[in-house]
Order: structure tokens, then sequence, then C-alpha cells
């Protein structure tokens, strides 16, 4: 069994990887034309209950975030204390590095079995369309594969994004707290929570203007197999939720905020509480929209399972103990169908996973 976050994608190779050059292409080739977006939404009559934005300096916080995991699995959030300016340079950062030549590019291209690198989505294996898309993953030391982009001048780059990190990881485990706070368990019952992620992941995505997004996806609809993913989507409209009932919500950007997701494993922990939200990314003919995405999970060594508290005789843990790696694993495998590939038992109503959106249209 694999534990290192590096390995996860050793048996699930992405062969065919076509890297075009987006930000030229003045047609939208077939490759990329997707035949049905699913975007009949919405909320017929009635008003939706949006997204929920959070103040952390709420005196209500816990209650608010805990109420939005289970409503939403999505939300988003103010006064989090990462500095704007940190905000910004990443941004600037990532447009750097997208707008060099698609050759220098692929000269940190992702190993096909590997995970960090440029390269295209994770999941396009699992549709028959491409992305409109490019990616560059960061797992652990950006060095390697930056000095492949900027032979002479990675410093500035390295530095920006092992900042980022910090804060994000900050972030994410004060986060962690009011999570578990809301599920009436603290960080002492939960002792990895308090130690740094293994390897958080960090996740730059570029979205270059499309000649024609109704046509076009930049990311399709996934679950994120994480606890929890701090998205930055620097003011461009694009990310999209699903929510049972309702259909696809745009999230809309909000200047300061950061949107946060449930992930996967943080469904498992609470012992499906919690929804880990489906989301995707559309995409629009002006705009160049990058977004950055800190994917914050457990340690390597660490085993996720239902947390104890959470289960007795009438609510039986629902998921086999995973730690990260293997989930991935599990996810290169069987993509929306991961969550039920560790069940332990078949949810009450006898259908599949309420959490793997079978039923839901996801290319
Ligand atoms: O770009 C976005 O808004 C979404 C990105 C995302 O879902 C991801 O990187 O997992
Ligand atoms: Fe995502």
């Amino acid at each position: 069994m694999y534990t290192r976050l590096s390995d996860s994608f050793i048996h699930y190779p992405i062969t065919n990887q076509n890297h075009l050059d987006l930000n030229s292409m003045k047609e939208l080739p077939e490759s990329h034309a997707w035949l049905s977006l699913d975007d009949s939404p919405s909320f017929g009559s009635s008003v939706p209950d949006l997204v929920h934005v959070i103040n952390l300096n709420d005196p209500n916080v816990m209650t608010l975030v805990g109420h939005a995991c289970k409503t939403w699995g999505v939300f988003q959030i103010t006064n989090h204390g990462v500095p704007t300016n940190l905000l910004e340079e990443m941004v600037e950062a990532s447009r750097k590095l997208f707008a060099l030549p698609i050759q220098q590019k692929l000269q940190a291209a992702r190993a096909p079995n590997g995970v960090s690198g440029y390269g295209v989505a994770r999941i396009s294996p699992f549709f028959p369309k491409l992305m409109w898309s490019e990616g560059f993953t960061v797992v652990g030391s950006p060095y390697e594969h930056a000095r492949k982009l900027w032979p002479k001048c990675y410093t500035k780059f390295c530095d920006v994004i092992e900042e980022y990190k910090k804060e994000m990881n900050k972030l994410a485990q004060r986060l962690m707290s009011l999570i578990l706070g809301s599920l009436g368990v603290t960080m002492d019952d939960v002792k990895w929570a308090c130690l740094q992620g293994s390897s958080p992941a960090l996740q730059l995505n570029s979205y270059p203007a499309c000649p024609d997004p109704d046509r076009a996806m930049g990311l399709a609809a996934h679950t994120d197999s994480t606890l929890l993913t701090i998205l930055h989507q620097n003011n461009t409209s694009g990310l999209q939720a699903h929510k049972e009932g309702i259909g696809w919500v745009t999230v809309p950007p909000i200047r300061g905020a950061l949107v946060v997701n449930i992930g996967d494993l943080l469904h498992i922990l609470s012992n499906g509480l919690y929804t880990s939200v489906l989301h995707r990314a559309k995409v629009n003919r002006t705009q160049h929209r990058l977004s950055v995405a800190y994917l914050y999970g457990p340690p390597s060594n660490i085993q996720i399972s239902p947390l104890s508290k959470l289960t007795d005789k009438c609510h039986p843990p629902l998921y086999r103990p995973v730690t990260w790696s293997e989930y991935l694993g599990a996810k290169a495998k069987h993509f929306n169908k991961a969550l039920s590939s560790v069940r332990l038992c078949a949810p009450l109503n006898g259908f599949a996973d309420a959490n793997d959106h079978s039923g839901v249209q996801v290319g």
C-alpha cells in the first residue's frame, strides 16, 4: 500500500495528454467541444439559498460553518487572515507561468504517473472530450519543476509558493478546528489534526479565454479527494457548485474572499454527515481565468475513518479506513464511484452512495 502522495498515481498513468496551446486557438476544436453541459438548472421559480459567505470573526462562526458543511459542502470565507498581497502575488506568479510558451511549459510536464508538474486535469481520462484548461501541480518542493521553467530565475516563484502554502496551512488548520468543533469533536480528539498536513498540494489552474465558451468545459464536475480545499478564484466567475434539487449554482467571486470546498475525506471522517461538494469550472469568451486551489489532507501515514464519537450501534461506520494517497488511487481508478469503493455497508435506501453523484451528469 502506498502512503506517499507522490506515489498515488503510480498504477494510473495518464497516457494520452493532448497539449494544445489553447491561448492561440481562434476556434473551438472538436476535441474540446462538449455535447451537453447539463446546464438544466437551476432554480425554477424560487430564489435559491445561495452559497453562504461566512465572516470568520463572526461570534457564531462554528455553527455557521457546520451548517454550510451539512447543507452545501461549500462556503466562502471573509476575514480569513491571508494577506491580500500574497493572494495577488500568487496569481501573478501563476500568470507568469501560464504565459510561457507551450514548449517551455512542457519542460516541466507532469510524468504520466506523477503528481507534480504541468499538465491536463488529472480527471481527463474519464471524459470523452478535453477540457479548456491547463494546470500546474505542486506537491512538496516546487524547485525541481520551477528550475525547468526558468533555469535562471526560479527563486521568486518558489518563495511565493512556499509562503502561500504556509499561510494556507494555518488557515486550513483553523478551518479544521471549526469543522471538527461543529461536529462536537476537538482537535485533541483527533491528534493528527494538529499536525502539518502530509504534503498538501497546490493546484494552479489556467482557463484561457475561449472562442466558444458555451460548448467548452474548463474543469468537469468532480469532488475533491481532500479533507478540504481552499480556492482563490481571483475575481473571475467560473466556479459552479451542484446542489441536489437545485442544480448548478455559480459561486460568485467576492473580492478578498476565499472558497472552501468540503472534500471526500471529510465526508468519510464525518461518517457522511458533511457532504463533499460536486463542482466544476466554466470558461468565458473574454477573460483568462486563473484559480489557485490549496488541497489539504491528513498526514500521509494516517488512515482516515469515521470519527468514533460519531458512530454507535445505530450509526455504524460507513467507510473503511483509507490513507489520502490510497484514496487518490481509488479516485484515479473509479472517479465518481470512489466513495462507494471504500464504503462498508449499503446506504439505508439501497441505492449507491448519495455522495458518489453517479446520478448527476458529470460530462
Ligand atoms: O477553478 C476553479 O474554480 C475550480 C478548481 C478546482 O475545482 C480544482 O482545482 O480542484
Ligand atoms: Fe476541485
